[in-house]
């Protein structure tokens, strides 16, 4: 079965979440079922762009992390769009027969079974400014998918006020996976350069947000590849 893929790239740094700092190697898978408004990654969502997208066998997919990583085990985050649209079962076992590991991002909406072959399974459910609606029974078949496997942590984006209660609620909901909150980004433009400045003002106001409330359940982290590299692809 052959995969679309919008990019593989690395070694970089994971920026985000759980294993923010890790060295890595990202497959980006090419389709999504969701249209966030200020998605960040729309060259691998929207279809417009599908002619970019590579049709590849698990085993070239395979290659190209090995090339990238100099044979080296290390991380592979498989994201996207929304990878749980595809069967990555192929390319993790071979990726963990050469003793990689590897973590999935996706936002909940589609069960896997090869989610139990992860090592870690990010869950990232959209909060209302995204425009999308959560199906949380679908992102319980995720959790039921992922059982006796990987880590399963929760990532949720805040915008404002409402995503930060919307936020508290899921976490609520589901008290026994680790969360983490990250400001959402709203320059996502690659050719332009990104406001540090006021990306650094998002991540102030939600940790004020969450210290103010005494809320000591997620960690707040930054996007540390847009702090370091801005908008840029491929990074
Ligand atoms: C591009 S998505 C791909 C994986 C999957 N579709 C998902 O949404 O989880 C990877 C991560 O980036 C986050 N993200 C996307 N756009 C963002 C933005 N503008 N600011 C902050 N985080 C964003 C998503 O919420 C998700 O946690
Ligand atoms: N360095 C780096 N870290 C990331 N964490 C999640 C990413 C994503 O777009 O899924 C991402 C990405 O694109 N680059
Ligand atoms: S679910 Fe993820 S990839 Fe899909 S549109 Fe939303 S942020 Fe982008
Ligand atoms: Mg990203």
């Amino acid at each position: 079965m052959t995969l679309r893929i919008a990019e593989i790239f690395g070694p970089t740094i994971q920026g985000e979440g759980a294993l923010i700092g890790e060295p890595t190697v990202f497959i980006r898978a090419g389709g999504c079922d969701y249209r966030c408004v200020w998605c960040d990654s729309m060259h691998a969502v929207d279809s417009a762009n599908r002619h970019d997208w590579h049709v590849m066998e698990p085993v070239e997919v395979w290659k190209e992390v090995a090339q990238l990583s100099g044979g080296r085990p290390l991380t592979v985050s498989i994201s996207g769009g929304n990878p749980a649209i595809q069967d990555f079962g192929p390319v993790i076992a071979l990726g963990k027969a050469d003793g990689y590991k590897f973590a999935c991002e996706t936002q909940g909406s589609i069960a896997k079974p090869w989610f139990g072959d992860l090592d870690t399974l990010v869950l990232s459910p959209k909060p209302p400014s995204s425009e999308e609606t959560v199906d949380w029974a679908a992102f319980d078949k995720c959790l039921s998918a992922a059982e006796g496997g990987p880590e399963i942590v929760m990532k949720i984006v805040i915008f404002d006020d409402e995503d930060y209660a919307w936020a508290k609620a899921a976490s609520e909901k589901y008290p026994y996976l680790p969360l983490y909150l990250q400001p959402g980004n709203s320059e996502v433009d690659p050719n332009e350069p990104v406001d540090l400045t006021a990306t650094i003002d998002r991540l102030h106001w939600l940790i004020e947000k969450v210290t103010a409330d005494r809320w000591f359940t997620p960690r707040v982290l930054p996007q540390l590849h847009v702090l370091v590299w801005g908008n840029k692809r491929g990074v």
